[in-house]
């Protein structure tokens, strides 16, 4: 029955385009076993979560809310532990009370979590020491380890990630309703951060933020209201095997949804408007995000919008720029300008990670700090420009304490990288340099 209706949604006529960026299984029938089970899994969220998410997504591309999407590049299955897991979500936590302090809005919470383990690579292959082996494409596909066997496609890791997922999203939702995300106690983190002198140039931020919860609790204000907080889950819809089958027919609506995600979005690589992402995409009703780098055009992004939200409904698109911080200025006013006179609803966030990555003397792929915080200075400049909206931003980021990404007040340079450099793929802010990214970023917003 429900098979009968997700083919009556259309949901598999992706399978028609050219789908890029996917693993060859070596196995057919070990990967239609996984797909068989992984369709008669339970949904790792309910169809209308991502409704209300659409609602807040709405309300961020008019400027009444901002969007704060934050995880790592690469989820790792043997990382998913309660350790991290709750540094993760404290450090988005944080960094939320200090963007809403500074943008005077609420702000939308979304984890690049529970899910994130499919990652689109470069180069099919990667070569050590004359060694090439197939490249690791997430955990969701192979393993990291530089062996022939790790580095084989294995549909069975298809069933791990749905269970990680599961117990990681378990563990969002029990710490973000549970008493752990109550303001109070995130700004008394805040607060902690601010005291350290090495980091007295927040010092006056900081206090303001002081200022208002307290006057708040003179006021006579809710706090109780605000000990639970929405956390969503989202992650890069790459491999489709994965998301078709956590597809489901939402039974309020009779309407198909990605159940394995709140939001989902479409990378760089796959964005084709005749690939078989963009059409994956354009049969579910989640809300969806499509990144944009620097070679999209205007013509392209509105081609994206009329497929992929036919209807303009607010919520629906997301277009996640990633230019770079040397092109946003140049490159992004035409999209705006464009979209913005065709009259297409979108909500923008910046991703000041992917167009700034470079390879470090030493060897290391990393960013600068700087580079992240001009690239978010630029979209903002941009939108004021244009008269459009700002809604937020997407960043790579981990609560520990890795030297991933250069720059910060601990002036994180290429000798220190090798301290503790842990990512399997792109680096990420670590915990103080996202709570230093989210102060800076207070400042420019309340400037708006
Ligand atoms: O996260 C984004 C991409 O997967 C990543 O930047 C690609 O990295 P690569 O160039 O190392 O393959
Ligand atoms: C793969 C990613 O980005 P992009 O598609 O923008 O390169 C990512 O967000 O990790
Ligand atoms: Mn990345």
């Amino acid at each position: 029955m429900s098979e009968a209706a997700l083919e009556a949604a259309g949901v598999d006529s992706y399978r028609e385009r050219v789908a890029k960026q996917q693993p060859a299984w070596p196995d057919p029938q070990a990967l239609a076993t996984v797909v068989e089970r992984l369709n008669n899994v339970p949904p790792l969220v309910f169809a209308g979560e991502a409704d209300v998410l659409r609602e807040h997504l709405a309300a961020a591309g008019r400027g009444e809310a901002f969007v704060l999407q934050g995880g790592d590049c690469a989820e790792i299955f043997a990382e998913a532990t309660a350790d991290r897991i709750r540094n993760k979500i404290k450090t988005i936590l944080q960094m939320s009370v200090i963007l809403t302090y500074g943008a005077s809005t609420p702000v939308i919470k979304i984890g690049r979590m529970a899910g994130q383990y499919a990652k689109p690579r470069s180069s099919d292959t990667e070569t050590r020491d004359g060694v090439t082996l197939p490249a690791y494409r997430g955990d969701i596909v192979n393993s990291s380890a530089f062996t022939e066997e790790s580095r084989i496609p294995n549909p069975e890791r298809m069933l791990d990630a749905y269970h990680v997922s599961a117990s990681t999203l378990n563990l969002i939702r029990a710490f973000t309703h549970g008493g752990f995300a109550d303001l109070r106690r995130v700004h008394a983190w805040n607060k902690g951060f601010a005291a350290n002198p090495a980091y007295a140039k927040y010092e006056q931020t900081a206090a303001e933020i002081d200022r208002a919860v307290r006057f708040m609790g003179a006021a006579g204000g809710d706090f109780d209201a605000l000990k639970t907080v929405d956390l969503f889950a989202s992650h890069e819809a790459l491999l489709l095997d994965y998301e078709r089958a956590l597809t489901r027919i939402d039974s309020r609506t009779g309407r198909a949804y990605d159940c394995s995600a709140h939001f989902v979005w479409i990378g760089e690589r796959t964005r084709e408007i005749d690939g078989a992402h963009v059409e994956f995409m354009s049969k579910i009703h989640n809300p969806i995000g499509v990144k944009l780098g620097p070679t999209a055009t205007g013509a392209d992004a509105i081609a994206l919008a009329h497929k992929l939200n036919p209807d303009n409904e607010p919520g629906r698109l997301t277009f996640v720029v990633r230019m770079g911080a040397d092109k946003v200025r140049d490159n992004l006013p035409p999209l705006v300008e464009a979209v913005r006179d065709a009259g297409v609803v979108v909500t923008w966030l910046s991703d000041p990670m992917h167009g700034n990555t470079f390879t470090s003397e030493s060897g290391y792929k990393t960013r600068r700090f700087d580079t992240i915080l001009d690239e978010v200075t630029g979209f903002f400049e941009v939108h004021r420009a244009a008269g459009t909206i700002p809604g937020g931003l997407l960043v790579e980021l981990t609560g520990d304490d890795v030297t991933e990404v250069m720059g910060g007040t601990e002036q994180i340079d290429d000798e220190g990288l090798a301290r503790r450099y842990e990512t399997k793929v792109d680096p990420r802010l670590n915990h103080q340099q996202s709570l230093e990214l989210a102060f800076l970023l207070s400042e420019l917003l309340s400037q708006q």
